[in-house]
């Protein structure tokens, strides 16, 4: 979508949904069902919310930031030692200067994006990135997991069902670290993301305190975000697919709204790369719920979703079925 055409009103709402993962993982069947249920309902309504009491530690959070700002901090040519360029390279820096043009849609990021499951990958440098990375994903696909069994459940299977229809055992998994500089005086360009889907099935977000991350809903952008120590959760591709459009992926964007400097971690949680991913089928059925989007491989998909973006479309525009 171009930023001629979104829509610009912005909205600070305190209403997108939060759950509490304390009562997902709750021994009491009750608490447990009504978290489920809260969870289906904040992906068919909001496809976002915040997550609070997942339990990864504050601390090992904020040493993810640090130790990611000293990662940015390197020079340049330090860090294009990490410089990839196909999607499925294990470590892949962008320092963002090739991102910057005269294209008013185009916005300064830099990222890191490191292939983390199945298999770990991770720059040899700033010291310790590698041991806390490794902590953090750990931590953090082990809540994605038990937010799967969630939305599982809340599609009406087992809790185990779209771990094994998915390999999720073998899933992809992606830390992408996004650092938006501080605005100092020389550097006289917009920083942000421009609004896009994820891929995968959810995407477990956290900052540096500094806002910044917007949701398209109801034909407005709503800031999502500054609940303390929570994740933001995010509705991907896979699981719109999946769930046959009952959950769709959230569209969303970074957007600066001070000159501070912003940091974000941000993880997506797919199925193996092998998996041919499509419609559920038993969520389809021939006469009232025909099934909505093409089977692909979720490795196509990757590789598909950059050449259909770099043309300025979303991936929905070929595999959605019109009915
Ligand atoms: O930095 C943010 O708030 C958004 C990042 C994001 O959407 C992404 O990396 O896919
Ligand atoms: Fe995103």
């Amino acid at each position: 979508m171009s930023s001629n055409s979104e829509p610009t009103s912005f909205e600070v709402q305190d209403s997108i949904p939060i759950i509490d993962y304390s009562l997902l993982t709750s021994s009491s069947a009750n608490e447990r069902s009504k978290a489920v249920q809260d969870i289906g309902k904040a992906c068919e309504d909001w496809g976002c919310f915040m997550l609070v009491n997942h339990g990864v530690p504050e601390t090992l959070i904020q040493e993810m930031m640090d130790v990611s700002d000293e990662f940015f901090n390197m020079t340049n040519k330090e860090k294009l030692e990490f410089e990839a360029h196909g999607v499925l390279d294990p470590v892949r820096c962008s320092t963002g200067v090739n991102l910057v043009n005269r294209n008013k849609d185009t916005f300064w990021r830099e990222y890191l994006r490191l292939i983390v499951h199945p298999g770990f990958n991770c720059p040899h440098k700033p010291p310790h990135f590698s041991e806390l990375a490794s902590d953090y994903v750990k931590r953090t696909r082990a809540v994605a997991m038990e937010l799967v069994k969630g939305v599982s459940e809340s599609l009406g299977f087992e809790a185990s069902y779209m771990n094994h229809e998915l390999n999720l055992d073998a899933g992809f998994q992606l830390l992408a670290i996004n650092y938006y500089p501080s605005l100092l005086a020389e550097f006289d360009v917009s920083r942000g993301l421009m609004p896009h889907t994820d891929q995968g099935l959810l995407t477990l977000l956290n900052e540096n305190g500094v806002p910044g991350l917007e949701v398209l809903h109801n034909g407005k952008w709503i800031g999502m975000g500054g609940v303390p120590n929570a994740f933001s959760i995010i509705c991907a591709d896979h699981l719109e697919i999946f769930s046959n459009g009952k959950y769709k992926s959230k569209l969303h964007r970074a957007v600066m709204k001070d000159e501070r400097k912003r940091i974000t971690l941000v993880n997506t949680n797919g199925p193996s790369l092998d998996t041919i991913i499509g419609p559920s089928s038993w969520l389809v059925d021939r006469d009232n719920r025909p099934p909505r989007y093409l089977p692909m491989k979720y490795s196509d998909y990757l590789e598909f979703q950059i050449r259909v973006i770099t043309a300025g479309k979303h991936p929905f525009d070929e595999i959605k079925i019109h009915i």
